[in-house]
């Protein structure tokens, strides 16, 4: 069995008809969650799971659409299950993660006062293919998202681009696919108005025919349906349904 990705959710930021923009990447026996946001929990609920159905977690940048759910993940993992789950994240990113975003909630006296009294954290380094798995293979690579904000876009198995949040780069895009053998794109999209900090669809419309036809549009707004017909030859991505990598 090849690689499956299951979307926790597809929406924007701010949506309110999609959750979060994170997934589930199953190799068939591990789990892992890629981004986990204020509605993961839900989400996962939702799905019949639970953050104990999932065997590491991923973070692409540190944005509450990304990484609100982490304190529910952390308390559940901690206390209810007793384990530790594997957090892959940069080492840049995880300072920031526990110093900025974590610690006003979790630090504990004597139970809780870094990352590593919650995770089994293994740094992953940009720009540096690591396999997670046997059968997965993540490459982080940075992407422009806000002005002095790290946030990395995964490159899987050398063949699988999924965008972090990102402004437009269609040169990366390009060179994944004519030089190094990209053959999906799983591509955020922002359907309306100037793209500033995210990738608009008029600019993933200026992509090649061939691009286009491989490439899945997600984190997109409440009014995806009125664009249903406006998208070329890309491609909606759904939250919930399994797609075969
Ligand atoms: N300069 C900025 C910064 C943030 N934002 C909005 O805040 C959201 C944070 O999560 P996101 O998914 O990165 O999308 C961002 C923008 O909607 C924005 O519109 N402009
Ligand atoms: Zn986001
Ligand atoms: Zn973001």
């Amino acid at each position: 069995m090849g690689l499956q990705l299951q979307m926790l959710g597809t929406g924007s930021a701010f949506a309110k008809n999609y959750y979060n923009n994170n997934a589930l990447l199953y190799d068939g026996t591990f789990t892992l969650l890629i981004d986990c946001g204020v509605t993961a929990p839900h989400a996962l609920h939702r799905l019949g799971m639970s953050f104990n159905d999932i065997d590491a977690v991923l973070i692409t940048h540190i944005h509450a659409d990304h990484v609100g759910g982490l304190e529910e993940l952390a308390f559940k993992t901690k206390f209810t299950f007793k384990r530790k789950m594997i957090l892959y994240i940069t080492e840049e990113l995880a300072h920031s993660l526990w110093e900025h975003t974590l610690k006003g909630g979790l630090y504990q006296e004597g139970e809780i006062s870094s990352l590593d009294d919650i995770f089994e954290v293994r740094f992953l380094q940009p720009l540096n293919p690591q396999s997670l798995t046997e059968l997965i293979t993540v490459e982080l690579l940075p992407t422009n998202h806000i002005p002095g904000k790290a946030s990395y876009s995964l490159y899987i198995n050398e063949s699988i681009f999924y965008s972090s949040d990102m402004t437009f780069e269609p040169s990366l895009l390009l060179n994944l696919v004519q030089e190094r053998g990209c053959r999906t794109i799983f591509h955020e999209c922002q359907l309306s108005g100037p793209g500033e900090v995210h990738t608009t669809l008029q600019e993933l419309l200026t992509l090649p025919e061939d691009i286009q036809k491989i490439t899945y549009l997600m984190h997109y707004a409440d009014d995806k349906d009125d664009y249903l017909h406006q998208t070329g030859d890309l491609t909606f991505l759904e939250q919930n349904l399994i797609y075969e990598l």
